[in-house]
């Protein structure tokens, strides 16, 4: 097959000549829209998601969920209700859940976990398949698990995609054990349809580790948020077991949080050229991992500042390294590791070998494209060591992830003639990266 040119394309990242100083709005969480979405649907009145997500990833669990027969409208509203103001609005309007269906999860995660356990209710075949990367991503958790509560699925025999949930239009449900170890996702997949199953759910974790707890946090708030019953942990339960009790769900009005996350880059840039960057909106409360920039980037050089506007982040000039377990924020392994790259001291990350099974294997992305510019990265066995050096111009390549992109626009700040491959690939949560960051260097 020949290669598609928008993957080869190059993109010129922006050198900074100075210290930026911008607003920058960034669009709302993948992590919330999408759960967001599975929710409403689930539901058994209509409900609203305010300023959601507009992205590959989201579209995508839009698509699925309108293909098993789920009501999504997109409107632009002036709302005159709620905090949510005007802008993007999407009306979920649930309905009996039908196959057969074909749904295409693209390389989100969040789609390929979250949804087989909406099929096991509908009343028909649901095939799914995705991206090639999808059939490399742990999916052992959700497959074993949804059959040993009482599904029929039909797979290849590798834990992985593509499969076929045969829905029988309920589940009995109950207490099931997973190793949760390769993905938080398998837990917050569960608990998100637990409550439409005949005995709920009771979901043991058995591995190791956990990673991303932040992640299951949000799942079990937005659950609670529209009526779920939910036992964990942190809630005076027994450790690694979470249980969600039978029962509807509300139709709910919510408005979608910035994704930090995807601030990180902007953030970034701050800290990197020592100027200020703010972002509106930053929530006062938020369960997502996002919010431990303040402080991770704060030992790095930074300070900020939250207030009712939202979030003001200044460089000081000086970038340190950090010596920091991930585990819980993987997610924001690539931008730290790229500000890392530019820091006055080494660096070590941790707690964060299940990136190996992301969009692409990150600690060898990051260790091969950071090295390629003249840096000094060594994989560990869990993590990433990272030895600033002086770094050179040339191309960035990004493995189809969109936070290896974000990384490598990262040192193109502070390095010339860096060229990212691919910067479209940021399109699977941050569409609008390359306006929103040539507009943050030219305000
Ligand atoms: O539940 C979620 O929304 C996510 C959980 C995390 O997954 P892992 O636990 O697989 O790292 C995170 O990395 C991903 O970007 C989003
Ligand atoms: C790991 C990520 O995504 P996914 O939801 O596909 O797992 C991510 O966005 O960094």
């Amino acid at each position: 097959m020949a290669p598609n040119p928008a993957h080869t394309a190059l993109w010129p990242a922006p050198h900074a000549s100075g210290a930026v100083d911008a607003t920058v709005h960034v669009p709302g969480s993948k992590s919330v829209t999408n759960r967001a979405l599975v929710l409403a649907a689930l539901a058994s009145e209509p409900g609203w998601l305010r300023r959601p997500l507009r992205s590959r990833d989201t579209l995508l669990m839009a698509g699925a969920l309108r293909e098993m027969g789920v009501g999504i409208e997109e409107t632009v509203s002036s709302s005159t209700s709620g905090a949510g103001g005007s802008g993007e609005a999407w009306r979920v309007i649930p309905a009996g859940l039908h196959g057969p269906a074909t749904v295409d999860v693209g390389n989100a995660g969040t789609v390929m976990r979250f949804l087989p356990p909406v099929a096991a209710l509908a009343d028909g075949p649901i095939r799914f398949d995705g991206d090639p990367r999808s059939y490399e991503r742990p999916l052992h958790g959700v497959i074993d698990a949804l059959r040993a509560l009482g599904a029929r699925i039909d797979d290849d025999g590798r834990g992985a995609l593509p499969l076929t949930v045969h829905g029988g239009g309920a589940l009995d449900g109950g207490p099931v054990e997973i190793d949760a170890s390769s993905s938080s996702q398998f837990v917050s997949a569960l608990l998100l349809s637990g409550p439409r199953f005949n005995q709920g759910v009771e979901v043991r974790h058995t591995g190791a580790t956990l990673p991303s707890m932040p992640h299951i946090r949000m799942t079990v708030d937005m659950l609670r948020a529209v009526g779920a019953q939910v036992d964990t942990p942190e809630s005076g339960g027994e450790p690694n077991v979470w249980r969600v009790t039978p029962g509807a769900l509300l139709g709910r009005d919510l408005t979608v949080e910035p994704d930090l996350s995807n601030a990180q880059p902007f953030l970034a840039a701050a800290l990197v050229t020592g100027g200020k960057v703010v972002v509106p909106d930053w929530p006062e409360r938020t369960t997502q991992p996002g919010d431990r920039l303040r402080e991770i980037f704060t030992e790095m050089g930074g300070s900020c500042e939250l207030s009712d506007y939202g979030l003001v982040f200044t460089g000081s000039g000086a970038v340190h390294g950090i010596d920091v377990d991930l585990g819980e924020v993987g997610e924001l392994t690539p931008g730290i590791a790229a500000v890392a790259a530019l820091a006055d001291s080494p660096s070590t990350l941790r707690g964060v070998a299940h990136l190996r099974l992301h969009e692409t294997d990150r600690l060898a992305a990051l260790t091969k494209e950071i090295n390629e510019l003249g840096g000094d990265v060594t994989e560990t066995a869990d993590g990433l060591h990272i030895r600033p050096r002086r770094l050179h111009g040339g191309v960035f390549h990004t493995y189809e992830d969109h936070r290896m992109a974000t990384a490598g626009a990262i040192i193109g700040l502070a390095v010339e003639g860096v060229q990212i491959e691919n910067v479209a690939t940021t399109a699977k949560t941050l569409p609008d990266f390359p306006e929103l960051w040539t507009g943050m260097l030219g305000s």
